[in-house]
């Protein structure tokens, strides 16, 4: 059966909106059906009881103390479940719940708005920053609109062809009028956990804390709301295709509705139980070079349901575009050389923008910068 026969068959006469106003997202454009091996294979509220088939979730709480073998033990619960699961949640992480509930408030009146009214903030080629509704990850078109914005405001990206920079900003909408200062304050306080985290990781690899802090004195991380609007084909199509973020890492918080997915050493995906406590932490391109892969960055999926939209608000912890990734000198050794050429972050952050725009064949990869491969991609 071919895809569009698929989508036929599972919609049936669905009526859609007949309001006469747009969705933004149409269920009978094709582009949303995935290849069958593509397709999801659990529910979104489908999990694994057994503890050793949830990822970890790790209590930040002994860092407020002054028992330093507690403290330890932390720093070795996360660089175990960086390596084993490159996932991992924690709780007592100092984001307040009261952020998370009004910006959630507030990113519901703005996706619920007419398209017309979200679209006046739409991104562009050349200004990635603001409303979305047409994704593409891996060439794959995802059900889930989004609004990206910037945690410090304004970054410098480099040009279509690496030769000059320009500044990206963020974009608000005027409505609703309180989404901005929401917004704000939650990503002043997630930008909090994420440089404790970036201190732990550091330290988990044998680091001084503050190793990578440089890195991050200008990062161009963006939060990311995601809206997951409900879905009548969540079996034949994704709220995102499998893939893994590009950032240093991910911190997320996630409603109670369930849909995030991650895959398993054994190909096995386990769906990640939400919680209202807990932030989910990813590991990203960059740790995973840094760490020369001792760190793993993981794909991952989400999966949308007919019942209840979704939300989920990441944070990608980015460095500042004039990184030059590599793996740290003092962790290779003569058994464990490099095994990447130095990657260009700006320009690596740059094309995997731009392929969300345009279908360029194969996204780039970390695995295109790795020492090994047949061809590799032109290292800077
Ligand atoms: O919605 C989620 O839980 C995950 C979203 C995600 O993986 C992403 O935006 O990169
Ligand atoms: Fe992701």
């Amino acid at each position: 059966m071919g895809l569009e026969d698929a989508l036929v068959e599972k919609l049936g006469k669905t009526k859609l909106k007949d309001d006469g106003s747009k969705p933004a997202l149409d269920p009978t454009d094709p582009t949303f059906v995935l290849e069958p091996e593509l397709r999801p294979k659990a529910k979104h509220n489908e999990f694994f009881e057994s503890q050793n088939e949830q990822i970890p979730v790790i209590d930040l709480a002994p860092l407020s103390s002054n028992d330093e073998e507690a403290v330890r033990k932390v720093i070795e619960a996360i660089g175990n479940a960086a390596e084993k699961w490159g996932f991992f949640q924690v709780v007592n992480h100092g984001v307040p719940l009261e952020f998370i509930e009004s910006l959630e408030k507030e990113a519901l009146a703005f996706f619920t708005l007419p398209l017309e009214e979200k679209k006046k903030i739409s991104r562009t080629f050349d200004q990635p920053l603001g409303y979305y509704n047409a994704e593409l990850t891996k060439n794959h078109r995802d059900w889930k609109e989004v609004f990206d914005f910037l945690v410090r405001g304004s970054v410098e990206i480099p040009n279509e062809n690496n030769t000059t920079s320009f500044p990206i900003t963020s974009q608000w909408p005027q409505y609703p009028p309180g989404l901005r200062e929401a917004a704000e304050a939650y990503a002043r306080s997630a930008e909090q956990l994420a440089f404790r985290i970036l201190g732990l990781l550091s330290q988990s690899l044998g680091l001084p804390a503050e190793h990578f802090l440089k890195y991050f004195e200008n990062h161009a991380s963006p939060v990311r709301l995601n809206y997951y609007p409900v879905c009548p084909i969540p079996d034949l199509a994704l709220g995102v295709s499998r893939h893994k973020d590009t950032s240093a890492f991910t911190i997320l918080v996630q409603d109670e509705v369930g849909g995030l997915q991650v895959r398993r050493r054994d190909g096995q995906w386990i769906g990640v139980k939400p919680s209202r406590e807990a932030f989910v932490i990813n590991i990203g391109t960059v740790f995973q070079m840094w760490s020369n892969d001792r760190f793993k960055s993981i794909e991952h999926q989400v999966v949308v349901n007919e019942n209840r939209a979704r939300f989920s608000f990441p944070m990608f912890f980015n460095p500042s575009t004039s990184t030059i990734i590599e793996p740290v000198k003092e962790l290779l050794s003569e058994s464990n050389p490099s095994r990447y050429y130095p990657m260009d972050y700006g320009f690596f952050m740059r094309k995997r923008n731009d392929g969300n725009f345009k279908q360029y064949g194969e996204d780039i990869q970390v695995e295109h910068f790795a020492v090994n491969r047949a061809s590799p991609y032109k290292p800077v």
